[in-house]
């Protein structure tokens, strides 16, 4: 295992009643997902939606001590308790070193997470994400706010789907930061649909399908192949879909 990553694996406990007594089971990759090991500062899990990649990042999240909403350690708010238990079937396998920041973002309850520092009230506080209310900006740039400001380095960034408040030139800026907290000792784990965020050397893409995690090659994902074929030719793709 990687002794440089702060969360260097997890173990899924399938008799753990949290896990056998609910959806989770039914879940295709997480029945034969006993233990994963993360080898890389930056992983990626992809696949169709549906598949499970939500659930992990959560599970890994909130057994790590973080809102299930999002937010870092210091977050409590909660608008609706829709998390999984698969935190309760699932042992983390922390690194060495513990992370200097932390940070758990998924797009769908970062509204909720912008109105918590808003109640906050803070100024100094708010000063870590630009300054400017979080509402106050639109969601691309909230979010790169809390990229460009916020994340500090040393830290662990578990994300669900960041892309999806991003135009593709912000899209590169958000690669570019990644990079820069990559190289001041972060770990990334995120979930995505984007073939560009993928893109992103030296980390590992692993693919749920089909009932397991499949460590794929970049050119070998689904998103790339099909992004590839499309703007290869947007029109042949269009005409064999719509016609
Ligand atoms: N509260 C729940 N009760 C029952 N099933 C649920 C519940 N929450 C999620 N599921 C199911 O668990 C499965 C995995 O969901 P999850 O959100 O982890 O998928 P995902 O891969 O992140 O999808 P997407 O790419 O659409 O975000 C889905 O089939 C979903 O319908």
């Amino acid at each position: 295992m990687a002794k440089n990553l702060f969360i260097r694996g997890f173990r899924i406990d399938h008799a753990a009643p949290a896990y056998s007594e609910s959806y989770l089971s039914k879940i295709p990759v997480l029945r034969h997902l006993d233990t994963f090991e993360f080898r890389k500062k930056v992983t990626f899990f992809v696949g169709e939606n549906g598949t499970g990649k939500s659930t992990i990042l959560e599970a890994l999240a909130v057994s790590s001590g973080y809102n299930p909403e999002g937010g870092s350690k210091n977050f409590n708010f909660a608008t609706s308790d829709t998390h999984s238990n698969l935190y309760r079937a699932m042992r983390v396998v922390k690194g060495i070193d513990r992370p200097r920041d932390v940070f758990f973002l998924r797009a769908e309850s970062f509204y909720n997470l912008a109105s918590n520092i808003d109640e906050i009230g803070d100024p100094l506080f708010l000063e870590q994400y630009g300054g400017r209310s979080l509402h106050e900006q639109s969601h691309g740039e909230s979010f790169l706010s809390l990229m460009l400001h916020r994340f500090r380095g040393n830290g662990l960034y578990i994300l669900d789907e960041p892309e999806a408040a991003l135009s593709p030139s912000k899209l590169m800026t958000m690669l570019a930061r990644m990079h820069e907290l990559v190289n001041q000792h972060s770990q990334f784990i995120i979930a995505t649909h984007s073939p560009m965020l993928m893109a992103y050397p030296n980390a590992d893409i692993y693919v749920l399908a089909e009932g397991a995690l499949k460590k794929t090659l970049y050119e070998d994902t689904e998103h790339y192949i099909v992004t590839r074929h499309f703007l290869e030719d947007p029109k042949k793709m269009l005409h064999y879909l719509l016609d």
